[in-house]
């Protein structure tokens, strides 16, 4: 195919069925490409087709957690301090901030949280509760909401950069990493299909964001990368990565993961947000 190309209606429709089916968007570009569609062409059809999809009335979805960037802000307002935008991406939805959180508080953070380390788990696949997993070989702990002054402030302040209520946040989870040490690509949302899903959902529903908070720098590896795209955001301390994710499905483009630590070592605090209040 040569020349201009247009994206016909039956296409459109074509495109949204497959992505409500749960293809993944990849996976559509590409089948597009093979079809003689041009890159940039079918990239921009399948965004749009995702946009069309989640936010027809008919299957309104609730919204996700966002910061005010698209008006091309390069700091922002988050109350008690100001966050730069560093990169912004529309699909996955990814932001990466600078300046979330100051040295102090990345240590403060990890004082309280070093003594309360334990092995970390994932989701159980097949039955309820959690597991422990070679995919994910650091160690963490989880505080609970509002648990000490220095994480009642940064959750405030999270709140209010990312427009979503503090009583959707779950408590503030604190993973570190030794050298080698991974967390293998995954989703965060729950999987439908998991044993354990359904009781985990009646507190606040599905997620539907994660900002992950870098509270050291390692000397090297430990970026948080993303599969579909090839984005690897580097561990910087105080920086923080956040992406959002609308429905459970692969089709948001939100596989990340830990690469393993080379050198030095990794904390992070993750915060992830619910549809609903996390009681
Ligand atoms: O350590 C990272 O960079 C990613 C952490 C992560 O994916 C998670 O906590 O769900
Ligand atoms: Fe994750």
């Amino acid at each position: 195919m040569s020349g201009t190309q247009y994206v016909t209606p039956d296409l459109k429709r074509w495109l949204r069925e497959q992505l409500i089916a749960g293809q993944s968007s990849v996976d559509l570009v590409q089948s597009m490409i093979k079809a003689g569609w041009q890159q940039k062409i079918a990239l921009e059809a399948v965004a749009q087709a995702k946009l069309d999809g989640w936010f027809k009335k008919e299957e309104a979805t609730p919204g996700v957690p966002d910061a005010a960037v698209r008006d091309g802000a390069c700091v922002l307002d988050a109350g008690d301090r100001e966050v730069q935008v560093l990169s912004a991406v529309e699909l996955p939805r990814v932001l990466v901030f600078g300046n979330l959180l100051s040295a102090e508080e990345c240590e403060a953070i990890i004082e309280l949280a070093r003594p309360r380390m334990a092995r970390s788990e994932t989701v159980a696949e097949d039955k309820e509760g959690s597991e422990v997993n070679m995919a994910r070989t650091s160690r963490g702990m989880f505080f609970e909401r509002g648990e000490a002054e220095v994480v009642a402030r940064v959750e405030a302040r999270i709140a209010r950069l990312l427009n979503w209520p503090l009583e959707n946040g779950e408590g503030m989870q604190v993973l570190h990493y030794q050298p080698g040490a991974e967390y293998q690509p995954h989703y965060d949302y729950f999987d439908a299909r998991h044993a354990s899903t359904p009781s985990i959902l009646k507190r606040g529903g599905q997620r539907v964001g994660t900002l992950v908070m870098y509270l050291n720098t390692p000397k090297r590896g430990g970026a948080t990368t993303f599969p579909d795209v090839k984005m690897a955001v580097q561990p910087i301390r105080g920086n923080a990565v956040f992406f959002s994710y609308p429905k459970p499905e692969p089709g948001t483009l939100t596989l990340h993961g830990g690469a393993p630590v080379l050198e030095g070592e990794k904390w992070v605090a993750t915060k992830w947000m619910r549809q609903g209040r996390f009681e």
